[in-house]
């Protein structure tokens, strides 16, 4: 099968600083690639260069369109970068707020990405969305409540229900459960990764916790100090870690 996204060499500094180093990868549909690494590796950098939102110091990204052709991340013009971000991709931030509407309610949350492709029918938007409420596991009843009324998880539970509703082709989401209580995580993980099966999603998501990506992802990409320092299938790594800093994670893993 085609890949639907191909990094190649891609670098991105900061001045002298480096983001990130030579990373090359491929995405093919219906697979979920996590990114794991400590604080400062350069995941959130090679996220965003990935999904066209920083651009690349050297290297090229490409996306596989559904015409089959390919397009050039670094050629895209702002107007079809956020063409692709409204039809075909999704994101999810670690912090529910900076990738919600707080200012409307749920189910216009829900019901706007579906309307910024062309939607209109009310009764038929609001029943999509009371659906993707409920698929989200928050009660129906709170349609009409904003978002601020939300706990923390069922914010970040109804970003999913946001991004998912138009079902995106490629999924980016940066440390989606960091920064929640535990049983919070656990059920918004749960929640994941049984979407990320029923609707055969492409996603490159972002942790520092490999538990995350042994839940998730068939396949792991290690970062350290902006360089990918292994990348294989993710119960591959965590059984037979090659190099010292994946030894190192899985140890951490492995005893918490
Ligand atoms: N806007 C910026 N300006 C300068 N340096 C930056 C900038 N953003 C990131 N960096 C540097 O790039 C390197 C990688 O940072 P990045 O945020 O990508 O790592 P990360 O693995 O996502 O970390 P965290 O888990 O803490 O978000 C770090 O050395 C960081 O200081």
């Amino acid at each position: 099968m085609s890949a639907l996204l191909q990094v190649r060499g891609v670098s991105r500094h900061y001045g002298p600083r480096i983001g990130c180093e030579d990373v090359s990868f491929e995405l093919h549909p219906g697979e979920l690639l996590c990114i794991v690494g400590e604080s400062g590796s350069g995941k959130s950098t090679l996220l965003n260069t990935v999904a066209a939102q920083l651009s690349p110091t050297a290297g090229s990204v490409r996306y596989r369109q559904r015409n089959g052709g390919w397009l050039d991340l670094a050629a895209l013009s702002e107007a079809d970068r956020r063409r692709l971000a409204r039809e075909e991709w999704g994101f999810v931030t670690q912090n529910p707020r900076d990738g919600l509407r707080l200012n409307v309610s749920a189910g216009a949350n829900v019901a706007e990405r579906l309307m910024a492709l062309g939607m209109r029918n009310y009764s038929q938007l609001r029943a999509i969305a009371r659906g993707w409420l409920e698929r989200v596991e928050i009660d129906p009843s709170r349609i009409d409540d904003a978002p601020t009324s939300f706990s923390g998880g069922m914010q970040q539970r109804l970003q999913i229900a946001r991004t998912l509703v138009t079902q995106p082709r490629l999924v980016f989401m940066d440390e989606p459960t960091a920064g929640l209580d535990v049983s919070v995580q656990a059920r918004i993980l749960d929640l994941l990764r049984r979407l990320v099966n029923e609707l055969g999603l492409a996603a490159v998501m972002v942790t520092h916790d490999l538990a995350v990506a042994r839940l998730l992802a068939a396949r792991t990409l290690v970062m350290q100090g902006g360089r990918v320092v292994e990348t294989g299938l993710t119960d591959q790594i965590l059984d037979d870690p090659q190099h010292p800093y994946t030894q190192l994670l899985v140890s951490s893993v492995l005893t918490t």
